[in-house]
């Protein structure tokens, strides 16, 4: 069953093109990624799909409601976690918590069952200020405000930004568990190593979806063999990368290098330059591609570097 659709959607704010021609759709229980860079459309694309902008061209069907037309419909269909905190600093844990069940005419008690998991971690702390909550703990309380009227679609907008790695792997870990009863998840991250968990990913850049389908189908489609590249001297080995003829993308991962070459280069060619280059202890070793080396093979020269720099960050 879809649970949403969105076609065509196109936004400027003045001469800043900040969505240009997005079309997807959703299906129940599905979790959905938006995977891009700051600036590249996500937060726009988010308000526009929970109703709270309109956008210059297309309409958006949540649950079959217009977003436009039916927005109480489609509110009462959603929750929506934006990617600054966007609780009560001064009202404390279970302050917030009523508050948001209490606008959506519900009770903590009534859809307890729902945010069960994630509040017993934070009940302990249900007398303190939201403002003085750690980031992590921010987050879930976030989470249990945007689930306590109990919606069909979920939408969470860069929730791991500037949290902890525990936090992160314990949020994701949440969302799997609310997907298996149901509800649709849109989540957008500037983390590749998050996409993978997705069922779907679409990479956003300059307002614009470059691809839409499942990691397994993303990596299977990588055009080239990838090889994992290290010597002694990784700030020469970058160089030498970049100057060699037959390379045809070279990018830092960790400490070492994901390559491809061109028809005419290989393994053996690259080891021999690399001898003759004056590197040492040269490792070459044949890798499967992850979500991260498909997008950046898809991604202009430019673009490459500030993705990796949104990825390094
Ligand atoms: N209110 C606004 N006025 C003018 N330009 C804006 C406004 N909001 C966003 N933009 C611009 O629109 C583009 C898309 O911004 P948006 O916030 O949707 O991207 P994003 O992927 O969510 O990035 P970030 O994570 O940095 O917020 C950017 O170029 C941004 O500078």
């Amino acid at each position: 069953m879809t649970t949403l659709v969105a076609r065509n959607i196109r936004k400027s704010y003045g001469r800043v093109r900040a969505l240009n021609g997005v079309s997807f759709e959703t299906e129940k229980g599905e979790m959905f990624g938006i995977i891009g860079p700051d600036g590249a459309g996500k937060t726009t694309l988010f308000r526009i799909l929970t109703s709270l902008m309109l956008p210059d061209e297309g309409d958006v069907k949540v649950g079959g409601f217009d977003t436009a037309g039916q927005y109480q419909q489609v509110r009462n269909l959603i929750g929506y976690m934006p990617g600054r905190f966007s609780l009560y600093q001064d009202l404390s844990v279970e302050e917030n918590l009523a508050f948001f069940a209490t606008v959506y005419n519900t009770t903590i008690e009534e859809n307890y069952h729902l945010i069960e998991d994630i509040y017993r971690q934070i009940e302990p702390f249900k007398d303190r200020r939201a403002g003085k909550l750690s980031g992590g703990m921010k987050q879930k309380l976030a989470l249990c405000c945007s689930l306590i009227h109990k919606p069909e679609v979920l939408f969470l907008d860069e929730p791991t930004t500037g949290i902890d790695p525990v936090s992160r792997r314990e949020l994701w870990e949440m969302l799997r568990k609310l997907k298996a009863q149901g509800i649709t998840i849109i989540v957008s991250t500037p983390y590749m190593d998050e996409a993978v968990i997705c069922d779907r990913i679409a990479l956003i850049k300059n307002g614009e979806f470059l691809t839409v389908d499942s990691p397994a189908n993303i990596t299977k489609a990588f055009p080239d063999k990838l090889w994992s590249v290290q010597t002694d001297h990784r700030h020469r080995l970058m160089h030498d990368l970049h100057n060699c003829s037959f390379v045809r993308s070279s990018f830092l991962f960790g400490d070492s290098f994901h390559v491809s070459f061109t028809p005419d280069g290989s393994p053996e060619r690259l080891e021999n330059y690399l001898h003759v280059s004056g590197h040492t202890q040269i490792g070459i070793d044949c890798i499967e591609p992850g979500v991260e080396d498909c997008f950046l093979a898809m991604l202009k020269d430019n673009d490459q570097a500030e993705l990796m720099q949104t990825i390094e960050g």
